[in-house]
Formats: C-alpha cells, structure tokens, sequence
C-alpha cells in the first residue's frame, strides 16, 4: 500500500517559487490500479516523481508498505527503489542499444550473472508480446512496442509498484487500448500495484479501480471508482459517466439513479416499482463499460398514486438493494 500524507512541494527558482503540491494525501491500496488525473500543471508529474524520490518533497511522508521514503539512507533508498518500476510517456529507451539490452539495464544495475539476465530477459519480452524482437532497435519499432519495451524493462526487477507517467498519451487510440489491457494483465497476473497519471479520462475510464482528481496542486477528490460514481457531488463520477439531459419534462418528481450491475438492478427495479404502484417516465440515461463493469445510470419521471411518501420509501428501498437513488 502507498499511503501519501501531507505532501508539498514547491520549486524554488530565480527568487520566485511555485507550490506543485499542496498538502496531499492519498491511499493507493495494493493490487489495485490507481489513475491521478488532472489538466496540464495541476501537479500530477510531481506528484508520480515524488513517489520513487525522483523529486524529494519540502514536506510531507510517503509511506510504502508502512516505511517512509523520505526517511531512508542512500542504500536502504535504493533498496526500496527497486520494489518501483517506471514507465514515461517518451518511452526513454537508449536507442544505441537493441531491445534485449534496454530491458537488461536495470538487472545490469543490480549486477544478475549474464546468463540469469538473458534468462529473464526472454521471459519479459514474451510476457509483453516482443519474443520476436529481442535484436531490433528503439528506432526500428511503433510507439506501442516501444512502450511494451519500457513496460518489459519496467518489471526486470521483480517491482511491486508500477508507476506510469503518462504511459499512453503519444500513443493512438487502438495502440492506447492494447496498452492498457497489457497493464491490466500485469496487474492481474503478477499482483502489481500500478499507479498511473494521465489527463485523459478514458484511460481511468478503461482500466482503474480507483482514483484522484488533481488541481491546482491539491487532491480535490480520491476514493474507489464504485464509490465516486454513485456519489452526486462527485467530479470525477459526473465525468466518467454519460451526462444525464436534465429534461424534466414537467416532470413533478425526477430521481436519478446509478448501478454497477445491470443485470442485478434491472429486476429490483422492475419488482420494487411494480410493488409500489408508482408510475414511470423515462427521461434519460445510457449503460457504459467502466474499468471492465457495466455500469447505467438513468433519470426517472416518478408519479405516485397516493402521496409523496411512497415515492421516499421507493427511495429508500433502491438505496437498499444497491441502487444509488437520489432526487435531482
Ligand atoms: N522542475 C521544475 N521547476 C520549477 N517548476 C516546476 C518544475 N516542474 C514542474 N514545475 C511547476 O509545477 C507545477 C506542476 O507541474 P507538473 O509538471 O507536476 O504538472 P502536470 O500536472 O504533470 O502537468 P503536465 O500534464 O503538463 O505535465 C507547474 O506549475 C509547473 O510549472
């Protein structure tokens, strides 16, 4: 688990200073896939770089497994640094190197024998789909596969972390797609914990469980993707899912309603409505793929029969039974 607590940084130049990180704190949990989102400047590559230490903090702690950063000697720093891989949006290979050697540099750093290297080395380029590119050269491949480069070099030491800054935003839309669902599998597959910056919303969209929204230095919001989706004053979950047309339609009660699984809401739905009596118009909503779930959200013309405190109690029943209901 990465826990941030009060974390600031400010840059200092040339008599003038510029406050990157305001006071933040996150809990990333482990195994999950975690996107920090935010418009360019908001902070976000600081934030990342501060996590391995690339950028030291002015103040605050990031506490990986329970052991503070910002506290280790130079060794014990470089110890922990291993258990972080890295990925860049440029993809930062050495482009005099072919792709077997740029995913060896980091098992040369920490001095495997040559033929563990070369081992391991086989075993990470068929795991991102490059077996057969092990003697090409950076220059010689497609942004996607240099990427799947940088991810193959990424897990050489056996990371527990992976941080990606801006993994996808070079890329084009379909080679976007085959990247995120290779980082999905990682996560599945070897229980890594990624961590991932972007300003594009489908990428927290695609692949996360969970994630913040940063501006102007400061987390805004932060929590699980299932919980900021059915909360109504979140941003992030305003964002993610399709806008509702306010069409009240002279409508005199419109609930709005959020679920994860159609499948499930659907009958409880139609079963609570048919119990109360309570007539419907649909106003608006649509379905849509949220990292692997489907998830709806509609807008409802509520019209009871009897009084007010059928429709409260319908409320109440869809809170109940999963549905986040609320009136708009
Ligand atoms: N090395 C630096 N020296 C001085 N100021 C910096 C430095 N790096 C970043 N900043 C400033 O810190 C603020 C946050 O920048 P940062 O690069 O972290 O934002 P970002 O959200 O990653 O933006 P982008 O998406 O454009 O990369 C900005 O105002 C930026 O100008």
């Amino acid at each position: 688990m990465i826990v941030i607590e009060h974390l600031n940084k400010v840059y200092r130049h040339a008599g003038s200073h510029t406050m990157a990180l305001k006071d933040v704190s996150l809990t990333i949990p482990t195994g999950s896939v975690f996107g920090i989102l935010g418009r360019s400047g908001a902070g976000k590559s600081t934030l990342i770089r501060c996590l391995n230490l690339l950028e030291r903090p002015s103040a605050g702690r990031i506490l990986l497994d329970g052991r503070d950063l910002t506290l280790l000697d130079k060794r014990e720093l470089r110890l922990q640094r291993q258990r972080i891989g890295m990925i860049f949006q440029h993809f930062n290979l050495l482009h005099a190197r072919n792709v077997a050697d740029n995913v060896a540099v980091p098992l040369e750093i920490i001095g495997v024998p040559k033929a563990q290297r070369r081992a391991r080395v086989a075993e990470l380029l068929e795991l991102v789909g490059l077996g057969n590119k092990a003697d090409a050269f950076p220059s010689q491949l497609s942004g996607g596969q240099k990427q799947r480069v940088g991810i193959a070099r990424a897990l050489a030491a056996n990371p527990r972390y992976l941080l990606c800054d801006e993994a996808t935003s070079a890329l084009d839309t379909e080679t976007t797609a085959s990247i995120l669902a290779l980082l999905q599998d990682i996560n599945r597959q070897l229980g890594l914990t990624i961590v991932l910056i972007t300003h594009e919303l489908e990428v927290v969209k695609a692949i996360c469980d969970g994630a913040a929204l940063l501006d102007q230095g400061r987390v805004v919001e932060t929590g699980p993707l299932a919980e900021l989706l059915t909360r109504a004053d979140s941003r992030l979950g305003r964002a993610l899912l399709p806008y509702c047309d306010p069409g009240h339609n002279g409508e005199a009660s419109v609930a709005e309603l959020t679920f994860w699984d159609t499948t499930v809401a659907s009958p409880v739905l139609s079963e609570l409505l048919r119990q109360s009596g309570i007539g419907v118009t649909l106003l608006s909503g649509g379905v849509e793929a949220v990292a692997g779930k489907r998830i709806g959200r509609l807008r409802l013309g509520l019209h009871s029969p009897a009084d007010g405190q059928a429709l409260s109690d319908l409320l109440r029943s869809l809170n109940e039974r999963g549905i986040a209901a609320e009136w708009v």
